[in-house]
């Protein structure tokens, strides 16, 4: 089953837009933990194995692994979650964006080498440079677009030309290219933070019924209510609304899956109350 497929069977049988991220820090570790040589694979797989119910994706992140020589235990947690919760898809966070030579191998890394289902592209090296992505049909490519982060729109909101209409915000041209070109396969999502509530209106008015995926609320404080009345798709999906943090370090106690789970269910519960 494609990315796409998988993500749609998902919202519907799970009845949930809500995509856990997975973003180890071993500092925030319930006690337990110390001294576990495999604590960041054991943490982030009790995680995903309490939260999997409420869930229509997880989102590893790549540098949250990679800092702490942890790959070994990102692919083990991807294979975990493809085994133990078949059906559920892993978008892989890792923003990848070079020439298309060097972008094959990004490619290889997150949908061969980690098995994962889709993966971020930052799309500022052009169509070439996403093109290894986007040739895999049956897996997603989630572009950045409008990014959460209090910067986003220091070249984001910048007004350009493209000639042949009156000037637009680059996240806009962003948005156009790729649900207009880049999205031959109909694989194609794209980030827009859910801390952007306008931006994330404006997009969903420019691509249709292309997905988003939201990170931003929880730990970076977006409105989960403005997220969805703005962004949700007529059929009330079209969204991957991410929180991380606000999810794994819900306790940092003996209950930390339970925490976890009870915090996953409650945005998936504040999700729908809105959809
Ligand atoms: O625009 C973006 C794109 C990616 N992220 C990533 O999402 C999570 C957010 O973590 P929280 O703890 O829920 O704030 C993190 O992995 C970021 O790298 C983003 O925040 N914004």
């Amino acid at each position: 089953m494609s990315f796409m497929q998988a993500l749609h069977t998902r919202w519907e049988q799970a009845d949930s837009l809500v995509c856990v991220g997975l973003d180890p820090e071993p500092a925030k570790f319930p006690t337990q933990f110390t001294g576990d040589p495999d604590a960041v694979f054991n943490f982030c797989r009790a995680i995903v194995d309490a939260t999997a119910p409420y869930v229509c994706s997880f989102k590893p992140q790549i540098a949250h692994f990679a800092a702490l020589g942890a790959e070994d235990a990102l692919q083990r947690l991807i294979a975990h979650i493809h085994a133990a919760h078949p059906g559920t898809p892993v978008i892989l966070d890792s923003k990848r964006g070079d020439i298309g030579s060097t972008a094959q191998h990004y490619a290889t890394e997150a949908f061969d080498r980690y098995g994962a289902d889709a993966v971020t592209a930052n799309p500022y090296l052009g169509r070439d440079s996403v093109q290894p992505f986007l040739d895999r049909a049956d897996r997603g490519v989630v572009i950045l677009c409008r990014t959460s982060n209090p910067g986003a729109g220091d070249l984001q909101d910048l007004v350009v030309s493209d000639n042949s209409r009156g000037g637009r915000p680059l996240y806009q041209h962003v948005a156009e290219k790729v649900a207009r070109d880049w999205n031959g396969h109909g694989n194609c999502a794209l980030v827009v933070g859910a801390t952007w509530p306008e931006q994330l209106r404006e997009v969903r008015a420019i691509v249709g019924d292309v997905p988003f995926l939201v990170p931003g609320v929880g730990a970076q404080g977006g409105d989960v209510e403005a997220v969805v009345t703005n962004a949700k798709t007529a059929d009330g999906t079209g969204l991957v609304v991410s929180s991380s943090r606000a999810v794994l370090y819900a306790s940092n106690g003996a209950d930390f899956a339970t925490a976890a789970a009870n915090a996953a269910k409650a945005l998936r519960d504040e999700i729908n109350r809105h959809r």
